[in-house]
């Protein structure tokens, strides 16, 4: 919103002041800017950083001297391109181009702007900035800056946590890292895109008909979702009872935390009855058809109809329902019971609450769901063993209990499309016989080539602001305000929905993603081993001229060191800073559940590899390469 008055004879004193301020930001400081280029080497990564200082003012003097208080970071201006940096310098000289000019006004659509960040808008709204909204930033073109009459203000729309911006390709090719600049040139590189993050999609469905998704995926959908959740299925007792009196005439923070603790205990306590109460219902149903022919055997004269109204009828004096109350709720655990018999125990422990009304107007219901249910019956194992090892015993109720199948870690196991899940270090042997892999939650520094020098460190100081929406981060999620990438980082983790599966073309392994990830969101980040100087093996390339580093995977890391490449990939790996720190961030492009997820390991690492591309795309770019008896040639040190 522009907010300079137009009339400022009228102005009140805080208005004037926000006036002033905004004078000052105003300034055109292109000549200073570009003198003190003049001065530097041409360098591909330079940012001109504007902070603003709040300082103790002597009564004294008119100027500010003595303590200095917070720094307020206004914003940034990227000076990569080097037409950008050509026309400051030219600027500085007197002379200049307009070619260059044209160039730098093209760059980021249509414009080269600088972005001040939220601090600017609220501080002359006279309001704190936004917390826990969507960042939201303020941009200053730069023709607006040589016209300090005209309306600077803009503010952008933003879709979520994430704006994307659009990247010409000059700037492109400054961010990807290739060999030969690295000096390096047998390590096959993957690439990471620097600040170009994948828009979150637009809702413009206004006319627009989707297919929804049917009842069978719905239900399939709900229970992955669970058991990507931090559901907890051991009983729960409420022995701490809530403490009405702390809630007082308003609700205080004491009082809120505490109805806030009761609410997660309770919701917990119901999810495991929720659980409980399928599985014994499945069961019942298990008993009373064993019931219906004993009774049949017992009583030979009876009719089918007659043995079973026999057994309903015993069933009702202990259950106190009337027959037609139970054959009601008969037909729906004869859904429960179908979906276990298919989907086995976990499919049921793990449903969500949807699956009552599934089995009500059992939509979908028939071979279909059987077959679905059967083939995912030993991933569902592997995620609910290695996720929630306590899930078995809830089945010590009906006498059902047994031992994990898969112990250990969740991507320690290769689920198959056909077939039991085998375990990962099997699908490696035959070319490491000692094959062995560390899972790792954060990268580890190799401390013989960095010492304890960690080069992802981009200063001194651990940055709290973040580079992309300019809110405050925090690993304690009460203060984080950054809203980026919250699977990640600053706020509750749940794990990340997502398998190592056995791939059907001939890749090895893969990734599987078990839900949606829309557009935008963050599948993981790249972890591994921080090092240097590695040739001949897979290692993600980072960090800038001055300390680059490498991100090895090959024997220690997490699931990213599975993801395949597909010349249309749905998802890609992006730059990101955590309080300070580089992060390799795999983002999604818009992943569905159930597919392979693939990013594009690019021309470089491609070069290095005498392989063919098994994509299977349409538009496959590696295609014509020398095939070789088997996808898999991976290297490790
Ligand atoms: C980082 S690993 C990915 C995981 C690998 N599939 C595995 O089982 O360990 C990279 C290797 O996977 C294989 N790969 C990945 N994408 C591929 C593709 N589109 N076509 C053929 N092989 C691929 C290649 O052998 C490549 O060197």
């Amino acid at each position: 919103m522009p907010i300079m008055p137009r009339n400022e004879e009228h102005l009140s004193p805080t208005t004037e002041a926000i006036h002033q301020l905004l004078k000052i930001l105003c300034h055109d400081f292109t000549t200073d800017l570009s003198s003190s280029l003049a001065t530097l080497p041409a360098h591909s990564s330079l940012r001109f950083k504007i902070n603003a200082e709040i300082c103790i003012h002597s009564p004294d003097t008119q100027e500010t001297e003595g303590a200095h208080g917070p720094q307020i970071h206004l914003g940034s201006i990227d000076l990569c391109q080097s037409e950008l940096q050509q026309y400051l310098r030219d600027q500085s000289t007197g002379h200049v181009s307009t070619t260059a000019v044209s160039n730098c006004v093209d760059m980021e659509s249509g414009r080269t702007s600088i972005r001040c960040e939220d601090t600017v808008s609220s501080i002359a709204q006279n309001q704190p900035s936004n917390v826990g909204t969507s960042p939201a930033r303020t941009h200053v073109s730069e023709d607006h800056l040589h016209d300090s009459g005209s309306h600077l203000y803009k503010r952008r729309k933003t879709t979520g946590g994430l704006r994307v911006r659009q990247v010409s390709t000059v700037e492109r090719s400054d961010n990807y890292v290739t060999p030969a600049s690295t000096g390096s040139s047998t390590a096959r590189q993957l690439q990471t895109k620097s600040r170009e993050f994948p828009q979150r999609k637009k809702k413009n469905d206004e006319g627009v008909h989707h297919l929804q998704p049917s009842s069978i995926e719905k239900f399939v959908a709900g229970v992955w979702k669970q058991m990507f959740s931090s559901v907890e299925l051991t009983p729960v007792s409420l022995d701490n009872p809530y403490d009405a009196t702390i809630v007082g005439s308003g609700c205080n923070i004491e009082a809120f935390r505490a109805i806030n603790s009761l609410c997660l205990r309770v919701t917990r306590m119901s999810r495991c009855s929720r659980a409980l109460e399928t599985i014994i219902q499945a069961h019942w149903v298990d008993c009373f058809e064993a019931r219906v022919k004993a009774i049949g055997v017992e009583q030979p004269f009876l009719s089918n109809t007659e043995t079973k109204m026999a057994a309903l009828r015993e069933a009702c004096t202990v259950l106190q329902w009337s027959e037609k109350e139970l054959r009601n709720k008969l037909s729906i655990w004869r859904g429960y019971k179908e979906i276990k018999d298919a989907g086995g125990w976990a499919s049921l422990v793990f449903a969500g609450s949807g699956i009552y009304r599934f089995c009500k107007y059992r939509v979908g219901f028939g071979e279909n769901l059987a077959t679905r249910l059967e083939r995912l019956q030993p991933s569902l194992e592997v995620a609910a063993d290695t996720i929630h090892p306590e899930w078995r015993r809830l089945l010590s109720i009906i006498g059902q209990e047994s031992q994990i199948l898969y112990p250990g870690h969740p991507h320690d196991w290769v689920v198959c499309d056909v077939g039991k899940p085998i375990p990962l270090r099997s699908t490696y042997t035959q070319w490491f016989p000692d094959f062995q892999f560390t899972h790792l939650d954060d990268s580890v520094l190799d401390q013989v080539e960095w010492g304890t020098d960690d080069p992802r460190c981009m200063s001194s100081t651990r940055a709290t602001l973040c580079n992309t929406c300019g809110h405050f981060q925090s690993n304690n999620f009460s203060c984080n305000e950054c809203r980026c990438f919250p699977e990640l980082y600053g706020a509750c983790k749940t794990p990340i929905p997502i398998q190592v599966f056995r791939t059907p073309l001939g890749k090895n392994n893969g990734l599987i993603a078990r839900c949606e990830f829309p557009r935008g969101s963050a599948i993981g980040e790249f972890i591994g081993l921080i090092t240097k100087g590695m040739d001949g093996t897979d290692v993600m390339q980072s960090g800038d001229n001055e300390k680059r580093y490498q991100i090895y995977q090959g024997k220690l890391g997490n699931y990213t060191r599975f993801i395949n490449h597909s010349c249309a990939p749905n998802s890609q790996f992006q730059k990101f800073c955590w309080l300070g720190s580089e992060r390799i961030i795999l983002v999604s492009r818009g992943v569905e559940a159930g597919a392979e997820i693939t990013v594009d390991y690019s021309n470089e690492y491609w070069e290095g590899l005498d392989k063919e591309c098994l994509c299977g795309e349409s538009c496959c770019r590696y295609l014509k390469k020398k095939a070789q008896p088997t996808a898999v040639a991976i290297s490790f040190r």
